[in-house]
């Protein structure tokens, strides 16, 4: 008997057309730029800009955005530990999807915790799960503050809010860093620009 998780008798199809073949179609490879940091740190920003540089190079990307993906298919999740764990778990398995149709799958979450980015990547061939942390210090992120939420968590009106009285890990490594330089933040061309680059100069834009 086949058994999987918490299902029994299910079975694996294979599909008659594979991921190399619509690779080829779309003249790209099939990847997930997964965008991690704090609340403010311009994960959103980077994913959609990206998402924009990629479609004018005529490539097919799709952004999963965090806040935008807890309005449905994460709807009944909320901030607890094992809810975020939840959280990034599904969106690592759909990241998944998305790459195996060949596309480039810009997901951008907080996801505070490593073993739950490492689980993501753990799901992805080599090289084709890239790792972008936007290392922007908390007085930025909370001087930015566009929704007003870090002002709800200091007057204690948002409990666990990521950084304030919840924690975030650093990535201990990762592909690519996006960081102050002499205490000046890159603009979001920048950021979209280094990105963009290693994903060509990994042969990402191309089958
Ligand atoms: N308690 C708490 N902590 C952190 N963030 C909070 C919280 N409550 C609401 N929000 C809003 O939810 C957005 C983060 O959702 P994510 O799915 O990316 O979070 S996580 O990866 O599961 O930690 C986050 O969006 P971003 O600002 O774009 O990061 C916030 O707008
Ligand atoms: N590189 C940047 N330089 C200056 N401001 C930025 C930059 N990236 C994002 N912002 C601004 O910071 C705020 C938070 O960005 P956002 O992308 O929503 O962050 P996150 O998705 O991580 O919460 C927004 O007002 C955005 O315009």
């Amino acid at each position: 008997m086949a058994t999987i998780g918490n299902s029994t008798n299910i079975f694996w199809h294979e599909s008659p057309v594979g991921k190399a073949e619509r690779q080829k179609l779309l003249n790209q490879q099939g990847c997930v730029v997964w965008i991690t940091g704090l609340s403010g740190s311009g994960k959103s920003t980077l994913a959609y800009s990206l998402n924009r540089e990629l479609h004018t190079r005529g490539k097919l990307s799709y952004v999963l955005d965090g806040d935008n993906l807890r309005h449905g298919l994460n709807k009944n999740l909320g901030f607890a530990a094992e809810d975020r764990t939840e959280n990034i778990r599904r969106v690592g398995e759909v990241a998944k999807l998305f790459a195996d149709a060949g596309l480039i799958c810009i997901a951008s979450l907080i996801s505070p915790y490593g073993k739950d980015r490492d689980a993501c990547r753990a799901l992805m061939p080599d090289k084709s799960f890239i790792e972008v942390f936007m290392n922007m210090p908390l007085e930025i992120c909370e001087g930015r503050d566009p929704k007003g939420l870090y002002k709800l968590a200091r007057a204690g009106k948002i409990k666990g809010f990521t950084g304030i009285d919840d924690p975030y890990e650093p990535p201990l490594s990762c592909e690519i860093e996006i960081k102050q330089k002499d205490g000046i933040c890159p603009t979001p061309p920048e950021m979209t620009t280094e990105v963009a680059t290693y994903l060509e100069d990994s042969g990402f834009l191309q089958a």
